[in-house]
């Protein structure tokens, strides 16, 4: 599957919607087994949520948008395929999320390409479902500091992390992807299958029991004055780049 949604695959409302859509496609097909992700832009993999969505709406829109965020993560994270990202860009926040929520992670050698939740540069906390998942990946440890500090890692630092399980040169990328899913096919689905479920569930029940609290939490902190102001600020520096 490959994200396609100019310029940057950043996580809309109706690309969310998209991306559930497609995933409950592949799920019922009996002859899909595995699903590599990886983006149609070489140098953006995702730039997370996108920012327009948590800006200058009104609260239910933020409902709606947060609701059909945790909709993805639900379905990607209980996927009973199995997902590859193979990582050909820059994953920041959502976009790191997103990899998280895979079985493996690849991500192409460039130094350019860092991935990381680096919600807290932006004036925002990451959700304790977005902690938990990384958590779940790196350790309490280093995800402590990595939250705090915001930290984007490149390749080298990702892998040491282990925040990807593999790096390797950008035009081995999709080969590696398909190589890596080999492996995984070779097991029997259903054992896998159960073994996903059985790592997964606790996390997965986490948000299951929130789901509400947690929706009325982020519309209540997003429609703070100061977190649009913290948003506006960090849309003007992206602008100001440009520039
Ligand atoms: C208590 C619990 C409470 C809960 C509290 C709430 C928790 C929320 C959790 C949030 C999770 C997130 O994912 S927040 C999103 C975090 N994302 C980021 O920080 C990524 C920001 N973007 C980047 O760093 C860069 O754009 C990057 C992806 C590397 C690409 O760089 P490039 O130089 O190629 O491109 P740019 O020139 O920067 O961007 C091209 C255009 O896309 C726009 N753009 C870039 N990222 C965007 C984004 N995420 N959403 C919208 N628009 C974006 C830019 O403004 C530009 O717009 P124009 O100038 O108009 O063309």
């Amino acid at each position: 599957m490959k994200l396609k949604n100019p310029p940057v695959n950043s996580l809309s409302l109706e690309m969310l919607t998209e991306l559930v859509i497609n995933l409950e496609k592949l799920e019922n097909d009996k002859a899909v087994r595995g699903l590599v992700l990886t983006s149609e832009y070489p140098g953006i993999f995702s730039a997370g949520l996108d920012l327009m969505e948590m800006c200058g709406r009104n609260p239910a829109h933020y409902a709606e948008y947060w609701k059909a965020l945790q909709e993805f993560w639900l379905k990607l994270y209980q996927s009973s395929l199995v997902v590859v990202a193979a990582i050909n860009g820059a994953s920041p926040a959502g976009g790191c999320l997103m990899s998280l929520i895979c079985d493996y992670r690849i991500l192409a050698d460039n130094p350019k390409y860092t991935i990381g939740l680096n919600e807290t540069l932006l004036g925002i906390v990451a959700p304790f479902w977005f902690k938990d998942t990384m958590v779940n990946t790196i350790g309490h440890r280093a995800s402590e500091r990595a939250l705090q500090l915001g930290l984007l890692f490149p390749p080298a630092e990702a892998l040491q992390v282990g925040l990807v399980d593999q790096v390797v040169p950008e035009d081995k990328l999709q080969s590696t992807a398909l190589s890596v899913m080999a492996q995984w096919l070779a097991i029997p689905d259903h054992a896998r299958q159960l073994t996903k479920t059985m790592m997964r569930k606790p996390t997965v029940d986490h948000l299951v029991k929130q789901r509400d609290a947690d929706i009325q939490n982020f519309v209540s902190f997003v429609s703070r004055d100061s977190i649009q102001k913290s948003l506006q600020m960090y849309l003007q520096k992206l602008r100001q780049k440009k520039s």
